[in-house]
């Protein structure tokens, strides 16, 4: 889950881009870029870090023009530590494109072979979004061929990448003097909405992953990108859009609602607020079937993401919430940083508790999730630390038990806390009185409730069931494979880098 953003404005994008990308930032904390264009040429800066690091003045003097896009990542292919995965991607043919991706290639090993053998394309880094702006570059050259390019041709070039590209992908893009295209995956699972703001010379159009990036910079959600389908806005503010995959179905990523974008966005028709209040709610029932509620005094959420879960559950029980850890807002998200020895040091460094709210009290600890436990397990010791006398942990999300890659950076069963665990190991491992998860089916109610027409949610990771229906033995074995061999911390990047530049002999 990175965050993206594309704009064609009458006015200059630069700093309405790095605008919207800190409005993205808790999508993605490793690298950050943008593009923009005059004219024909693209401009672009990206680089390691966050968007506060990566951007100073003299790079943001150095991005000119009306039109552009921005991009925030988290890697779940290639590795954190390159500065060559970071996005956007260029190619130079046809036309000049430049392209942000968010969300996961499944069979990026398969295609990038194929571009290779058949194509005649080279692909130079571990990106998958490498692999799809060849894919895309390649189509449009097929579709426009002897041909102006024209929405037409573009739509066609969308519906082939359709055909080969599996997995999940919200993509902006632009074509050198054309404009701006944005499309999504046929099932939706990565998020994309459009947005506009009106002008005295005419409508600015903005894409972006999250309607919170809309609204916080002026402009209104106009509606949600439809899976499947390719938005094509050309210089001059024209707007063109088509279905372009053979049978879309709208399965957006549970994982969104659970923990991953901000709660005041509205995703597909869905508040994540408002979700992540229905799954307290039923996160309460649960916790009064497994346990007599009189057992608990109050009510603590696991800051930041549990919030608004919490809130809900501890108020269906009766129960006072309280603020039992502050959390430090100068440390980023734990969960999307990159390896365990990182992720592990920055729980303590990022919250910590209030004694007087545990010393003596039986808390029950609210988190949105748990997927390595490395958050909980920390969490739980904190709180007897602190002198709580019973530490009882619920979940508002139900156990992680299978891998994800779709876009969430979790490719591998045995990572996770609940897969092959029974739930007293589980909770043995927190160190925890007492562990209450989620059901399943609960969680997909809390999000359906909010949009009955859905056809359903991707939750594989809760439930195994991936919801493309092509995820290959194969594919899962070189996904793995390929984040397993990435290095897993700054000194292993630098070693990597070094033996590539002195190849042995
Ligand atoms: O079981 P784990 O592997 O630890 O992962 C789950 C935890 O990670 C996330 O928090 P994070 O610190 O990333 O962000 P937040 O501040 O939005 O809660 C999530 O909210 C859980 O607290
Ligand atoms: N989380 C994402 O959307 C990542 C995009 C892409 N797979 C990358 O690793 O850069
Ligand atoms: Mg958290």
């Amino acid at each position: 889950m990175c965050g993206i953003v594309g704009v064609i404005s009458k006015s200059p994008v630069n700093q309405l881009i790095y605008d919207a990308l800190l409005l993205l930032q808790h999508r993605g904390q490793d690298a950050a870029g943008i593009v923009t264009a005059m004219g024909t040429k693209f401009f672009m800066h990206k680089a390691r870090g966050m968007v506060r690091d990566v951007f100073r003045t003299r790079n943001m003097r150095a991005l000119p023009g009306t039109l552009g896009l921005g991009q925030v990542r988290y890697p779940t292919a290639g590795n954190a530590y390159s500065e060559e995965e970071a996005q956007p991607f260029y190619v130079n043919a046809p036309f000049g494109v430049v392209l942000v991706h968010n969300g996961n290639i499944t069979n990026a090993h398969a295609l990038k072979k194929e571009l290779f053998d058949i194509d005649r394309r080279h692909i130079n880094t571990e990106s998958d979004t490498e692999v799809l702006i060849n894919v895309l570059a390649h189509e449009l050259e097929q579709a426009a061929r002897d041909l102006p390019l024209t929405h037409e041709e573009i739509f066609k070039a969308v519906a082939a990448v359709h055909r080969r590209v599996k997995g999940s992908y919200a993509v902006i893009a632009l074509i050198a003097g054309y404009g701006l295209l944005a499309f999504r995956d046929p099932f939706g699972i990565r998020p994309l909405c459009l947005g506009a703001s009106e002008t005295a010379e005419g409508t600015d159009w903005m894409v972006a992953s999250e309607s919170v990036t809309l609204e916080g910079t002026g402009h209104r959600l106009v509606r949600d990108v439809e899976p499947g389908e390719a938005v094509f806005i050309s210089l001059d503010g024209q707007l063109h859009s088509r279905q372009c995959a053979e049978r879309p179905v709208l399965n957006p990523c549970v994982f969104e609602f659970v923990y991953l974008a901000r709660p005041d966005s509205v995703i597909d028709g869905i508040s994540v607020y408002h979700a992540r209040l229905n799954m307290g709610e039923t996160l309460a029932q649960r916790v009064i079937n497994m346990m007599p509620p009189s057992e608990i005094d109050v009510v603590i959420p696991i800051p930041e993401s549990s919030r608004p879960a919490a809130m809900q559950l501890a108020q269906k029980l009766g129960k006072p919430y309280r603020e039992g850890f502050v959390k430090n807002r100068y440390v980023g998200r734990t969960f999307i940083m990159p390896g365990q020895g990182v992720r592990k040091k920055s729980v303590r460094q990022k919250l910590n508790a209030i004694g007087m709210e545990f010393k003596g009290r039986n808390v029950l600890l609210v988190d949105d999730s748990i997927v390595r436990g490395t958050t909980s397990r920390e969490i739980v010791q904190m709180a007897r630390e602190a002198g709580a006398s019973k530490v009882f942990m619920a979940s508002a999300a139900p156990p992680v038990r299978f891998p994800n890659v779709y876009g969430i950076d979790m490719p591998t069963k045995t990572e996770l806390i609940a897969h092959g665990r029974t739930m007293d190991e589980i909770r043995d491992y927190i160190g925890c009185d007492a562990l209450i998860y989620q059901d399943v089916d609960a969680m997909k109610r809390a999000v359906h409730a909010l949009r009955p027409d859905l056809k359903g949610v991707e939750a594989s990771c809760f439930d195994g069931h991936y919801i493309t229906g092509d995820v290959s033995a194969e594919d899962f074995d070189a996904i793995q494979t390929q984040r397993a061999s990435q290095p897993q911390d700054e000194e292993g990047a630098e070693r990597t880098r070094l033996s590539l530049q002195s190849p042995s002999q």
